[in-house]
């Protein structure tokens, strides 16, 4: 019988160079078939750690299991079989914007299948639908607007049918209603494609909308809190709140420290 965990992440240590650790003891589990939210501000290592997910390196300590198997990036075999289940929507999206809406979406099936072409179409209509964006097949990136830009890049991110689908940043620069539309599609594609989703963001609000569990991570690398949204929502610890409720300031300063505004302004207080 498969396990419930699809990918486990175990007392995972990472720094790009030894002189600066990125991940401290990272722990965390995503569940098959569930939406799992990192959340955390700027910096504190959430595009890091879906790298060392993807075996782009490999941790100082601890391991990354996926699906029953360890990931060691010295086997290339591996690597290669676990990132044909993987589905990656990278941050801003990154489309080619000299291609078309179709050849965006049908470039990964041309990069890592022999499909005939009839077949290849039929498969990018499908997923372009499942969007809301078939219509849009012949529209070059130049001609679409950022929200539909988004939907096009989760197109093409499950061109390939993923098992696990990796959304880095899913909501940046996005006006209220495609972000929410975006939310709605990653929940809705994760349950009728019955993958498992990893949403990297720091939009707590849109996240906590449409996923089943999130850890929240800060600065150092460090998890100080992991749980289902209403029991986050319901969390004592000063930290967690300040980050759920985007308090200016509480454990984390706003302000970098400085003198007085008046001080540095010259103005007599
Ligand atoms: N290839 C790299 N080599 C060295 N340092 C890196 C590299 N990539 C990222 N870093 C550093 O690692 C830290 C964590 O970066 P990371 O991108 O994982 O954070 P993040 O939480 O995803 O933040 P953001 O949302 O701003 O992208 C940052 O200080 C960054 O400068």
């Amino acid at each position: 019988m498969k396990s419930d965990t699809l990918i486990e992440i175990d007392h995972v240590t990472f720094g790009y160079d030894a002189g600066r650790t990125i991940l401290r003891d990272v722990s965390m589990t995503f569940r098959r078939g569930q939406v799992t939210a990192i959340l955390g501000g700027s910096g504190c290592g959430k595009t890091t750690l879906l790298r060392l997910i993807g075996g782009v390196y490999p941790p100082n300590q601890g391991r990354i299991v996926f699906d029953g198997e360890l990931v060691d990036v010295r086997d290339k075999e591996l690597l290669y079989r676990v990132r044909r289940r993987l589905g990656m929507l990278f941050q801003f999206g990154a489309l080619f914007t000299d291609l078309t809406v179709f050849e965006n979406v049908a470039f990964p099936l041309r990069e890592h299948t022999e499909l005939p072409e009839s077949m290849i179409r039929d498969i990018v209509l499908l997923k372009l639908n499942a969007v809301g964006l078939r219509g849009a097949a012949g529209l070059r990136i130049s001609q679409v607007s950022g929200g539909m830009a988004r939907r096009i890049a989760l197109a093409r991110a499950i061109a390939l049918d993923p098992e696990l689908i990796m959304y880095d940043e899913p909501f940046a620069g996005l006006d209220p209603i495609s972000m929410g539309v975006t939310a709605n599609l990653i929940r809705k594609l994760n349950d009728t494609t019955g993958s498992t989703s990893l949403v990297v963001s720091h939009d707590v609000q849109e996240c906590f909308q449409i996923v089943d569990y999130a850890y929240l991570m800060a600065a150092g690398g460090r998890v100080v809190a992991e749980g289902t949204p209403a029991e986050l929502s319901r969390s004592e610890d000063p930290e967690v709140r300040q980050f759920i409720r985007g308090e200016p300031d509480g454990p984390v300063k706003f302000h970098y420290p400085a003198p007085p505004l008046a001080q540095d302004l010259g103005i007599p207080a």
